[in-house]
């Protein structure tokens, strides 16, 4: 399995730098891309802090050209999507523990060599240079050592393996039940692009038409700010999962609707679109600038975007609608952030569950009689889902469930109580989906 093209060392057209000593005195190549990857999965899997996080602390990215950061970081994402194999891969080399950041240089060589496309000496030396040039010098011979004997034996160290099932924590694994290794094998991939189409725009031209109508371009085929269209505001970037639930709420023209958790803004634009009024509530300061800058771009300056918590927000009338796309684990996304499986905790998702219901609450009475809410996270934890659905009803709000008619473009996504639940094994052969749930009620 190869998801990725290879980091490249030293880019091409820039001027080599002239490195700096190592502990013996000799000089060693600087190689940003991996040095980079080395900070992010330390980051990670050592300080339990996410990728993007993990990013902005790295000393090595501070000083990086932007193609090295994007270099780092997808071999970091790499190493993330398979560190169940390449640590039982290591574990028959290994006699005793080693300390962390030599075990983070072995997954960064084993990466490498077993699920990129680096030359095996490449992969190897640039290794033991990674332990050098981190002050791992009594381990560069046991890196070398162990590496020359991954890289002899090639891919056959993926036979019997069950990577689907190494790859996840157990915890996660179990909580999906049945739908746990057809969500595993898709986590193994980077995701497709999926764009979603202003109404009145074209698609850009070479992209697949997804059920919804999402445009779909394959992992890395495409750079979007590059695509035609794209400065006019002719299509933004969402998931085709993730722009279910507005479509589901099916506003209407002159509706009052409620977009209760909007940065970034994806499904706000959804909502605007339909000529509905629209109140884009967001919490978070810095997010309320990213959900204002991308409503700019695509023209929607009558969204009236409120920077306040949900939970205590109340309209001056009654609303016809609302989205609630709650805050959650975000465990429908881990294609793309592979670090959340190795941070999460099953702690944290009982955490969300506390939030999510404050809000459907809120959403109750904000609504009036006979109006509609979609409760929806991009969530696969039946916590945060199916559960609270039944929370939900429990509040005095009535299921509405989604008829097969308006789910008839992804029938396998209905599920017997009428909710939307999707995952990243649905539609496996076309690049999948992002999993979501969601599930919509009426106030009595
Ligand atoms: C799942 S994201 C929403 C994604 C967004 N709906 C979209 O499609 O682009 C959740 C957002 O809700 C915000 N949020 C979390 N709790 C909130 C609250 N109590 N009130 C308002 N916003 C909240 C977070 O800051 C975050 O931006």
């Amino acid at each position: 399995m190869k998801p990725s093209p290879s980091p490249s060392p030293r880019p091409a057209g820039r001027r080599p730098d002239k490195g700096r000593p190592d502990r013996r005195g000799g000089k060693v190549a600087p190689d940003p891309t991996r040095d980079i990857a080395f900070d992010i999965i330390e980051g990670v899997i050592v300080h339990r802090r996410m990728l993007d996080t993990s990013l902005d602390h790295s000393v090595a990215a501070r000083t990086a050209e932007p193609r090295d950061r994007a270099a780092g970081h997808r071999l970091a994402a790499t190493v993330l999507r398979h560190m169940g194999t390449a640590n039982e891969v290591l574990s028959p080399f290994l006699k005793r523990e080693p300390p962390e950041p030599v075990r983070v240089v072995l997954l960064i060589g084993v990466a490498q060599l077993l699920f990129l496309d680096t030359p095996a000496h490449a992969a190897v030396a640039t290794s033991v240079a990674l332990a050098r040039r981190r002050g791992l010098v009594p381990f560069a011979g046991l890196v070398n050592a162990v590496l020359r004997r991954v890289a002899a034996g090639g891919t056959q160290a993926l036979e019997g393996l069950d990577q689907a099932r190494l790859d996840v924590p157990p915890w996660l694994w179990q909580s999906w039940g049945k739908l746990a290794r057809p969500i595993a094998r898709a986590l193994g991939h980077e995701p497709p692009l999926d764009l979603t189409i202003r109404p009145d725009a074209e698609a850009p031209p070479g992209g697949e038409v997804m059920p919804g109508g999402s445009v779909r371009f394959a992992a890395g085929a495409v750079k979007v700010v590059d695509l035609p269209g794209f400065a006019e505001g002719a299509f933004w970037v969402q998931d085709m999962a993730a722009s279910l639930p507005a479509r589901l709420l099916a506003a209407q023209p002159g509706e009052r609707v409620a977009d209760l958790c909007a940065a970034p803004g994806g499904k706000t634009a959804q909502l605007a679109f339909t000529g509905a009024e629209v109140f884009a509530i967001e919490r978070e300061g810095r997010r309320i600038e990213r959900l204002r800058a991308n409503l700019a771009r695509l023209g929607l300056s009558g969204v009236k975007v409120i920077h306040e918590d949900a939970a205590q927000w109340r309209p001056d009338a009654p609303l016809d609608a609302i989205l609630l796309d709650a805050p959650c684990s975000a465990t429908g996304t881990i294609r793309r952030h592979p670090d959340a499986m190795w941070i999460k905790r099953p702690r944290d998702i009982t955490t969300m569950t506390e939030g999510q219901d404050r809000l459907l609450a809120a959403s109750r009475d904000m609504l009036r009689p006979g109006g509609r809410v979609v409760y929806a996270v991009c969530s696969l934890q039946p916590e945060e889902g199916e559960q609270r659905a039944l929370a939900a009803a429990a509040m005095g709000l009535v299921p509405d469930p989604f008829t097969p008619e308006e789910l008839a473009f992804l029938p396998q996504a209905r599920t017997p109580e009428g909710w939307l639940r999707t995952h990243p094994g649905m539609l496996a052969d076309h690049g999948g989906m992002d999993g979501f749930f969601a599930a919509r009620f009426r106030r009595a």
